[in-house]
C-alpha cells in the first residue's frame, strides 16, 4: 500500500476498471454486474455496464443486490445517505468518484454479477479471476458474489399447459398464416385472409389454391408449397391482390405440418406483407442508383470520404481524371498524398483539411481553394466544396473540386496586363523614364520623410535649350531620338536612390534626396549639364544638347510638392535667360514677379468680364501719295486703380496664361463691332489690321470664330488683316503654312508684323501665303543717319517687292524717315508722324477727313 501515493492508486483503480469494462462487454455482455468501492466514510461506485453509460449510479440497485450490502461494514454510510445522493448528482464518471475516496485509507470492494445462466460457469469464473486481479493490484478487501435470477421454462408455461388458447393468437397474427392438406386444400386460414381479393376466410377452408387465385398465382404458390415439402421448408416472396385489386408482395415462410408419428400431412405457410418494404427497397436502390448516375456524371471531380475511417469510398471518373488515379488507387490513397504539403499561402493541407472536415462535420458547407496532386506531382488549383453526405448513420462527406488552373492563368494574365498599364501609368512610354504622376507620388514621399528626419529635398528641373527648333526643323523622330538619349544619360547620370523623371516635351526633372550641401546639388547640376550635353549623333545629326537647370529646395524655397516644381520652373527661365547651359536656385526675388504676374492675371480675367478694355486704331498711310490705305487696331487696359495700361505689360501674360484666346476674341469681336457701327454712319474704313497671338493662331475655331463675327456684322474678309509676329510664323513651319493658306483661302490678308526682329530668312517666308512685311520700329527710328539699319531696310524693301510682297515701315515719327522710305519705294508707313493710335471717336474723325482717300 505504501509505494501508492493516493493519487497513482485512484488512477490504477481506473485503468483497471477501464480495460476490465471493456473486456466485461466482450465476453459477458448480457450479464449485470456492479461493483461497489467503499472507504471509511463514503461509498464510491456503482458499475452497470449495461447502462447507457459505461458506467452509472443507482442507489435503488444498490437496495436490489442480493446478498445486501454489507451496510454494518460500511459505517456510518446508508443507501440514501448523503454520500449516495452526491455521487449519484454527479457525471457518470468514474474517474472523478475515484478520487473522492480516501486512497490512502483502506478500500473495500464487492462485486455482484448477476446471470439468469446457471450454465455460464466459465463466465462467472472469468469474472472472479479479473476481481482477483482487481484485488491484487490495488490491495482491496474483495468480495464476489453472483446473483443467478430464475427464467421462465417453457415447460412451465401456461401456453404450453393448455392455460391459454393459441387460435385467438393466430387468428389475430399480422401475417397470412393458412394450413393446407397435400392435394392444396385449404385446412385454415386466419382471420388476415379478409384482406385478400377473395371469399371471407371462412369460405378458404375445403377450397382448393386454384379455385381460390388466378391460375397464375394459384400455380406459383401450389409449386412453392411442393419445394417446402420435399426440402423441409421454403422462405420465397410471393404475391398476391388484395381488396381493390392491388398485388401485395409477401415472404412465406413454409414448412410440412407433420402428425405425432412424424407423417407430413399438409403444409403451413406463414406469410409478411412486404409491400411496402419493397417498395421503401426500391426507392432506397433508386434513389442510389440516381445518386451514382449524379456522381458518376458530374461536371466536377467528386470524392466521398468516410471520416471514421479516414478514407474515400467513392469517386467519379472526372476525380480519377482531376488525380491522374484510377477509382482504386483513389480509394487505397493517404487523403493526404492528394495535395502538396503546403497549400498556396504556406498554409499545412493537413491542418486546413482537418479544420475544413470538422467544419462540415458542424454542418457547414465549406468552400475553398485548395491544391491538389496530379499524378501525385503536378499541382493543379481548385475549387473545393465539402457538404455531410448522410447515409445510413455514417459520417460521410462530399469533396467537389472545381480545377479552376485556366481561371486562375487568366486571372494571372489579367494581373499581368494590370501591372504592365500601372507602369504605363506611371512611366513615359517614350524613355520609360517614370513620369509626372509618379514623380508626383515620389515627391510626396521624399517630402514627407525629410519632414520627418529634418533633411532637404532638391528638385532639379530643366530643359533643352532650342529643342523646338532642332525638332521642327529635322523632324520630330529625331526629336523623340535626342530625347532618348537625353533620358538615357540621364539615367545613368544620377544615384538609384535619386528620381529621374520626363515631365513631358523636352522637360526632365531630378528628385535628390539625402544630400549633405547645396554645393553637392551644384555639382550634380554641373555634372548633368556637362554629361547630357556632349555631342551625340542623332539620325545621323550632330548635336550639342544644351540644358538649363532650375533648382529649388525643400524646405528652404518651397513647403510643398506643387510650389517646389513652380518654383524650379521659374530658377529654369531665370537660367535661360543667362544664355543657356546654366543652373540657377530659385530665390525669393523672382517668385516677386511671379507673384506680379499672377496677380495681373486675375485682374486681367475680370478687366475681360468687366469691359476695362479698350481699343484704339492707328492709321497706316500709302507713301506714294499720303493717302489712308489701312489701320491698326491695338488694345488698351483701363485699369480702375493703375489707369491705362499698354499691351506689352499684359500681353505676355496674357498670352502666358492663355487669357489671350479670350482677350483675342474681345479684339475681334468689339473691331468687327466697330467697323459695323461706322458703315452704318456711311463711314468708309479701310483694311483693319487685327494682332493675333500665338496661341489664338493655333487655336482650332479661330477661322470659324472670324466667319460667324463677319458674318454676324455683315463684313468681309477684306475688310479685315491679321498681323503676327515672325518668330511666331517660325516655330512650327509646317504648321504655320497650313493654317495661313487657309486664313488667305478665306481672303484674308495677312501681314509678319515686328519684321526684322526674328531669325527668319525672306526665302523661308515665300512658302507662306503673306501680303504684307511690318518692317519692325528698332531698324526705322534711327534712319536714315544709321547706314546699317539704311542697308537692312533697303534690302527688306527691295527683297519683299520681288516676292510680291508689300513693305510697311512702323514707328515712323519725322519727315526725313518719310522720305527716305518713299525714296526707298517702302509702300505704306505707320507711325506718331501721321497720326498715334485713336480712341474710338478721334478715329471717326480721322475717318470722316480722309473719306476721300478710300
Ligand atoms: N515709339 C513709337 N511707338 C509707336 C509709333 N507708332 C506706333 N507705335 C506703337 O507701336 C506698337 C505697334 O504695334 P505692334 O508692333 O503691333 O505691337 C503691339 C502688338 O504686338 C501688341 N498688341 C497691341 N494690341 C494687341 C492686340 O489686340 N492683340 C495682340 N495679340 N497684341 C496686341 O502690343 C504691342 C504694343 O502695342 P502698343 O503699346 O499699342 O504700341 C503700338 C503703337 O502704339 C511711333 O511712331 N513711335
Amino acid at each position: 500500500m505504501d509505494q501508492f501515493t493516493p493519487l497513482l492508486r485512484a488512477r490504477t483503480l481506473t485503468l483497471w476498471l477501464d480495460s476490465f469494462s471493456d473486456w466485461f462487454k466482450q465476453y459477458c455482455a448480457h450479464h449485470r454486474l456492479s461493483i461497489i468501492f467503499w472507504d471509511d466514510d463514503m461509498v464510491a461506485l456503482v458499475l452497470d455496464h449495461r447502462e447507457q453509460a459505461s458506467y452509472s449510479f443507482h442507489s435503488n440497485h444498490v437496495e436490489e443486490l442480493e446478498p445486501p450490502l454489507p451496510w454494518s461494514a460500511l459505517g456510518r454510510v446508508e443507501p440514501s445517505s448523503q454520500s449516495f445522493v452526491q455521487l449519484e448528482n454527479e457525471s457518470a464518471s468514474h474517474h472523478s468518484w475515484l478520487l473522492k475516496l480516501n486512497c490512502t485509507a483502506p478500500l473495500s470492494a464487492v462485486i455482484y454479477l448477476e446471470t439468469s445462466d446457471a450454465a455460464d460457469t466459465s463466465a462467472l469464473q472469468q469474472v472472479a479471476d479479473q476481481s482477483e486481479s482487481l484485488a491484487a493490484l490495488a490491495e482491496i478487501q474483495w468480495d464476489f458474489h453472483v446473483l443467478q435470477r430464475q427464467q421462465y421454462r417453457m415447460s412451465e408455461s401456461p401456453l404450453s399447459s393448455g392455460e391459454v388458447d393459441l387460435l385467438p393468437i393466430i387468428e389475430h397474427c399480422p401475417a397470412l398464416i393458412s394450413a393446407k392438406d397435400l392435394n392444396g386444400n385449404i385446412l385454415f386460414v386466419n382471420r388476415h385472409f379478409a384482406l385478400l381479393d377473395g371469399p371471407s376466410p371462412e369460405e378458404y377452408v375445403g377450397k382448393n389454391v386454384f379455385e381460390l387465385f388466378p391460375k397464375k398465382i394459384a400455380s406459383e404458390l401450389w409449386s412453392n408449397d411442393l419445394k417446402a415439402i420435399n426440402q423441409g421448408g421454403l422462405e420465397v416472396e410471393e404475391t398476391c391482390h388484395h381488396k381493390g385489386g392491388k398485388l401485395h408482395t409477401y415472404l412465406s415462410n413454409k414448412f410440412p405440418l407433420k402428425d405425432s408419428t412424424g407423417e407430413i400431412f399438409g403444409i403451413c405457410a406463414i406469410s409478411t406483407d412486404i409491400t411496402e418494404r419493397k417498395a421503401t427497397e426500391l426507392h432506397l436502390r433508386e434513389s442510389e442508383q440516381r445518386l451514382k448516375t449524379l456522381l458518376r456524371y458530374a461536371p466536377e471531380a467528386i470524392l466521398i470520404f468516410d471520416v471514421d475511417k479516414a478514407c474515400y469510398i467513392d469517386a467519379n471518373r472526372n476525380a480519377e481524371k482531376l488525380f491522374g488515379l484510377n477509382k482504386r488507387n483513389l480509394m487505397t490513397a493517404d487523403p493526404a498524398t492528394l495535395s502538396p504539403s503546403l497549400q498556396s499561402d504556406k498554409g499545412s493541407s493537413t491542418t486546413v483539411r482537418a479544420q475544413m472536415i470538422q467544419r462540415t462535420l458542424n454542418g457547414e458547407v465549406p468552400h475553398f481553394e485548395w491544391l491538389c496532386l496530379r499524378h501525385g506531382s503536378e499541382a493543379v488549383p481548385c475549387e473545393v466544396r465539402m457538404v455531410q453526405f448522410p447515409m445510413s448513420g455514417r459520417r460521410l462527406i462530399r469533396e467537389s473540386f472545381i480545377d479552376i488552373s485556366s481561371h486562375k492563368a487568366s486571372e494571372r494574365k489579367l494581373k499581368e496586363h494590370e501591372a504592365h498599364l500601372e507602369y504605363l501609368a506611371h512611366h513615359d512610354a517614350l524613355t520609360g523614364l517614370p513620369n509626372r504622376l509618379l514623380l508626383a507620388d515620389r515627391l510626396e514621399h521624399s517630402l514627407a520623410l525629410a519632414r520627418r528626419s529634418d533633411t532637404r529635398v532638391a528638385l532639379l528641373l530643366f530643359d533643352l535649350d532650342r529643342f523646338k527648333y532642332i525638332n521642327d526643323t529635322l523632324g520630330h523622330d529625331t526629336g523623340d531620338r535626342l530625347l532618348k538619349t537625353i533620358a538615357n544619360r540621364l539615367s545613368e547620370a544620377v544615384r538609384t536612390m535619386d528620381t529621374a523623371a520626363r515631365l513631358g516635351g523636352d522637360e526632365f526633372v531630378v528628385l535628390l534626396e539625402q544630400f549633405g550641401a547645396l554645393s553637392d546639388v551644384s555639382q550634380v547640376a554641373s555634372k548633368l549639364i556637362e554629361t547630357l550635353g556632349e555631342p551625340c549623333n542623332v539620325a545621323g545629326h550632330e548635336l550639342s544638347p544644351s540644358l538649363s537647370i532650375g533648382i529649388s529646395v525643400f524646405p528652404d524655397d518651397a513647403s510643398s510638392a506643387e510650389s517646389l516644381l513652380k518654383h524650379a520652373d521659374i530658377a529654369m527661365y531665370k537660367a535661360k535667360e543667362s544664355g543657356g547651359r546654366h543652373f540657377r536656385f530659385f530665390t525669393g526675388e523672382m517668385d516677386q514677379r511671379t507673384t506680379q504676374q499672377l496677380k495681373m492675371e486675375s485682374e486681367l480675367r475680370k478687366a475681360i468680364i468687366n469691359n476695362e478694355l479698350s481699343l484704339v486704331y492707328q492709321p497706316q498711310l500709302s507713301l506714294a501719295d499720303n493717302t489712308l490705305c489701312g489701320m491698326e487696331v491695338l488694345v488698351r487696359w483701363h485699369h480702375p486703380k493703375r489707369g491705362i495700361i499698354y499691351p506689352g505689360e499684359f500681353i505676355p501674360v496674357a498670352e502666358e496664361t492663355g487669357l489671350i484666346n479670350d482677350l483675342g476674341l474681345w479684339v475681334m469681336r468689339h473691331t468687327c463691332k466697330q467697323i459695323a457701327k461706322w458703315r452704318k454712319k456711311a463711314l468708309k474704313t479701310p483694311r483693319i489690321s487685327i494682332n493675333l497671338s500665338a496661341r489664338q493662331f493655333h487655336q482650332h475655331d479661330l477661322l470659324a470664330q472670324l466667319k460667324e463675327l463677319l458674318q454676324a456684322h455683315q463684313l468681309t474678309a477684306s475688310d479685315i488683316e491679321f498681323e503676327m509676329t515672325e518668330s511666331m510664323l517660325m516655330a512650327d513651319a509646317e504648321e504655320t503654312a497650313r493654317l495661313l493658306n487657309q486664313l488667305a483661302k478665306f481672303g484674308i490678308s495677312l501681314a509678319v508684323d515686328d519684321f526684322g526682329t526674328g531669325y527668319s530668312s525672306l526665302a523661308y517666308l515665300q512658302k507662306f501665303p503673306i501680303h504684307r512685311l511690318k518692317i519692325d520700329r528698332r531698324f526705322i527710328q534711327h534712319l536714315p543717319d544709321n547706314g546699317n539699319d539704311s542697308v537692312i531696310v533697303s534690302t527688306i524693301i527691295a527683297m519683299a517687292h520681288n516676292m510680291g510682297m508689300k513693305v510697311v515701315a512702323e514707328g515712323v515719327e519725322t519727315g526725313e524717315q518719310q522720305r527716305f522710305l518713299a525714296r526707298l519705294k517702302c509702300d505704306e508707313a505707320q507711325g506718331y508722324l501721321f497720326a498715334k493710335p485713336l480712341p474710338t471717336e478721334a478715329c471717326a474723325d480721322y475717318l470722316k477727313n480722309h473719306q476721300a482717300d478710300l
